[in-house]
């Protein structure tokens, strides 16, 4: 297999250890995700899905363990390098879209690659060409609020894609739509995802999604295991 884009070995994470509230949610989680390679997560609610997905995302630190991204051991990094390579190496999707709701769709895309050091006038390229791949070129100026939930939740995935990412976390990214429009809207993020070549970790709680994805792993007992 290729260097993988995402390396976890052995990650642990619990919270409140050593009180009486103690829960131990990772114990020794590992996985390999390869470039190209879409990979589902599924398992049953609280088994610890958003917690890998923050510590593979570089968002939290886990207690034991290693996590690497395109070959670089992250885990013990700084937090500025950490920072650096959340934002250039992995996009990050939500079950709410978490726009900012001040700012246009082409906006919410243009700030995260101007916070990585991109000019204006190419970030703005790339995000109107990236709203015109989702199929939503008539809605460039709109802010967040005038757009329907599967119109916000495809800029949500333009945005976590706007520095070309090489890992992308989703977690229910399209928990929060109806069950059509969740369907079409995971289309266009496989698009995506498939054209560009990047690895992608996909937290779902729906099967037929699962199903479509090239490999399921479940959380069990704090570690993954083929579903
Ligand atoms: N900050 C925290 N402090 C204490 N316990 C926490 C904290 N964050 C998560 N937990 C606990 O860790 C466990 C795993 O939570 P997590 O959010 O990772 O689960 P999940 O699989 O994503 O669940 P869901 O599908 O419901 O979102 C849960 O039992 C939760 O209560």
């Amino acid at each position: 297999m290729n260097e993988p884009v995402l390396r976890l070995e052995g990650i642990e994470k619990g919270y409140n250890l050593g009180r009486p509230n103690e829960v131990r949610v990772l114990r020794g989680a590992s996985v390999d995700i390869a470039p190209g390679e879409v990979v589902a997560l599924v398992a049953p609610s609280g088994a610890g899905k958003s917690t890998l997905l923050h510590i593979a995302g570089l968002l939290d630190t886990p207690d034991a363990g290693r996590v690497m991204i395109g070959g670089q051991d992250l885990s013990r990094a700084s937090d500025r390098a950490r920072t650096e390579a959340r934002r250039g190496l992995v996009g990050f999707v939500y079950q709410f879209h978490h726009l900012l709701p001040e700012f246009s769709a082409v906006e919410n895309i243009v700030l995260p690659q101007l916070a990585h050091g991109i000019a204006q006038d190419p970030a703005e390229a790339r995000a109107r060409d990236l709203l015109g791949r989702v199929g939503l070129d008539h809605r460039l100026e709109h802010r967040p609020g005038t757009l329907s939930g599967g119109e916000q939740q495809r800029v949500a995935f333009c945005r976590a894609l706007s520095n070309a990412p090489r890992l992308l976390l989703a977690d229910e990214p399209t928990g929060n739509l109806d069950p059509e429009t969740s369907d079409t809207v995971f289309d266009t993020l496989m698009g995506l995802v498939r054209e560009t070549g990047m690895a992608a970790l996909i937290a779902t709680h729906n099967p037929g999604l699962a199903a479509r994805m090239d490999r399921r792993l479940k959380l069990s007992g704090g570690v993954l295991v083929p579903a």
